[in-house]
């Protein structure tokens, strides 16, 4: 069932004659992409039958209204096809005769059956929001399909992984009434963004959303370990850094940095937990590419020892330890108050993370279900899932319709990215023939001579956002630290506009940017000695290491600009980052 548009018929009827002028100018070339198709090809992929001839027509300059007028499934394929893809990618599900046109789910992508009278109030009642209602049927099936193990969605930023995620808690507590639901993340705010979706979705289903739980991972391992052991005292980081400090200062550790012992510590001795100096030398040092001799291995392990030593002797535990306590409670039989877990944002989850849903799904099989983008990983070096027992190979599947950012966003933002990202387990995660479902300004990507240029930058931008109508509150300026921050808020004053949180222009951190979104997004303060953060590579006490935090350092300005919906502005002073080079192309 589709909702199409009538072909609109112009007749031109002669009413006087004009004479002709002799040298007519050349006619420009006409490209008419879809001339070849024939009308088996266009019906399978969801043109109305009165629309064949009009695609075949259709100019490429005049593609985007065409798309207006489809259905979201033609429209969808003709683009991937435009833009290098294959038809026969998106063909559409056979209506088999007798069955019913509402329940293809290209028809529920806009019709939606109400089964009761608070199913329809919720519906009618605002904000009921278009995702909680049409899902695209690439998400459904992702979101209702029975799995036989860990799961994992991905797909590059906006294409509706979260919403995956939220419909796949919804499922499984609508399917099973025993179920407990952890729906989580990993910090808090993205936790209360994902407490407000899980509310609208479940509004008018209050016995579904008392089956889901949403917390951030640490807080519901945390809550698990205070009631089976009581409440756990978390080291900080200080006091991490102060026993490598002290070690150094007892002789211990000869000839290696601090930085270099705090970052083996984090990425190896915490994360897998090694508790013996045995342990220490067949662990996989994965990240780590610097080798470690064996006389250098006995010295690292001397520091560590009197780090672990340190900890017990405040009673303190890392959150890795919590982690591995809990993963060794659960393999010994304990059951945990929730049944399964989903997790958004799981390319940032950590070893110690990941080995726990490990254990979990080999509790239950389809315990796990995760969605995530490897190309937006900011926090952690990568590391091998399936060597933890969390193996989602052949359950991971990309989405490719891209519902925030606009075409001419999000095809900038992917020239920051490889357009296949593989893995640690060797699973690809390919970011090719990705559509996205409307249509925007050319980004503005701009080096300035100096601060004052770049505020004159921001202004004529905010400006222009809103004489188009965006409210300051749809506007984020965004930086890369804390550093930055100062330099944006007074850029925004000096445009006129309010820089404080409430309605005004929102000013965030790229890592705190994460899971918002925004009309229109300015990136300010791209400069050489800022992107890539020069205090974060020089802080990486493994030269081998420096490709790796590289790349998560160009994960953050994809991340940032992929907050955007319709209006980019990228700026940094001459001669900028070097990231600006490659959205430039
Ligand atoms: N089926 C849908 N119909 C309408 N809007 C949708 C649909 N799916 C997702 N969206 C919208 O697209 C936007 C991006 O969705 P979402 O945040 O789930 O993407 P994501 O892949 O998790 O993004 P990121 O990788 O940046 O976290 C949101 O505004 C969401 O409401």
């Amino acid at each position: 069932m589709q909702i199409v548009e009538v072909v609109e018929r112009v007749e031109e009827r002669l009413v006087y004659t004009e004479k002709v002028v002799d040298h007519q100018p050349e006619p420009l070339p006409v490209t008419r992409p879809f001339t070849s198709l024939s009308d088996d090809q266009l019906l399978d992929v969801g043109v109305p039958r009165d629309w064949l001839e009009p695609v075949r027509q259709a100019e490429e300059a005049s593609v985007d209204g065409l798309f207006a007028s489809l259905p979201g499934e033609a429209a969808e394929a003709l683009l991937d096809f435009l833009t290098g893809g294959r038809l026969e990618d998106h063909i559409a599900l056979k209506a088999l005769p007798g069955a019913d046109p509402f329940a293809h789910p290209d028809a529920q992508r806009r019709f939606r059956v109400v089964d009761n009278l608070e199913e329809l109030q919720a519906a009618l009642d605002q904000p009921f929001e278009k995702w909680a209602v049409f899902l695209h049927p690439a998400q459904r099936a992702l979101a209702e399909r029975e799995w036989s193990g860990p799961a994992r969605v991905t797909g590059s930023a906006g294409t509706g992984k979260t919403i995956v995620a939220l419909h796949r808690a919804a499922h499984i507590a609508r399917e099973d009434v025993g179920a407990q639901v952890l729906l989580t993340t990993f910090s808090k705010p993205l936790a209360a963004a994902l407490a407000r979706k899980r509310d609208i979705l479940t509004e008018a289903e209050p016995q579904v959303r008392d089956r889901i739980t949403v917390r951030t991972l640490d807080q519901a391992v945390f809550d698990l370990h205070t009631a089976q052991f009581g409440q756990p005292n978390v080291a900080n980081r200080a006091l991490i850094r102060s026993a490598i400090a002290d070690a150094k200062k007892a002789g211990l550790g000869d000839g290696m940095t601090a930085d270099f012992l705090t970052e083996e510590w984090d990425e190896v001795i915490d994360a897998w937990n090694v508790e013996t100096g045995e342990g220490y030398a067949v662990v996989p040092r994965i990240g780590r590419r610097t080798r470690l001799g064996v006389q250098q291995r006995d010295a690292a392990w001397a520091v560590f020892q009197f780090v672990r030593e340190r900890l017990k002797q405040r009673g303190a535990m890392t959150w890795a330890q919590i982690y591995a306590r809990m993963g060794a409670w659960l393999a010994a039989g304990g059951n945990p108050d929730f049944t399964h877990v989903v997790v958004d944002e799981a390319q940032d989850l950590s070893v110690a993370q990941v080995r726990f849903l490990g254990q979990i799904s080999r509790v239950r099989a389809d315990a796990a279900f995760l969605a995530g983008d490897i190309g937006q990983r900011i926090f952690h070096l990568p590391f091998s899932w399936t060597k933890l027992g969390l193996d989602i190979r052949g359950r991971s599947h990309a989405l490719k319709v891209n519902y925030r950012t606009s075409h001419q966003i999000r095809s900038l933002a992917d020239r920051l990215l490889p357009p296949a990202i593989v893995d640690m387990d060797g699973v690809e995660e390919g970011r090719r023939g990705t559509v996205s479902v409307f249509d925007g300004p050319v980004p503005e990507i701009a080096l300035v001579a100096d601060d004052e240029e770049e505020q004159e930058l921001l202004s004529k931008f905010l400006a222009s956002c809103q004489a188009d109508g965006i409210d300051q509150a749809d506007i984020g300026v965004l930086v890369r630290g804390d550093q930055q921050l100062g330099r944006a808020r007074d850029a925004v004053r000096q445009a006129g506009c309010d820089p404080r949180a409430g309605d005004g222009v929102r000013i965030v951190t790229m890592h705190d940017a994460k899971g918002l979104e925004f009309r229109a997004v300015a990136v300010i303060a791209c400069d050489e000695d800022v992107v890539p953060d020069p205090a974060r590579l020089a802080a990486v006490g493994d030269v081998a290491d420096l490709e790796a935090a590289y790349e998560t350092e160009r994960h953050l300005l994809y991340v940032a600009c992929t907050r955007a919906r319709d209006r980019l502005l990228v700026v940094g002073i001459d001669p900028g980052s070097e990231f600006l080079d490659d959205l430039r192309g």
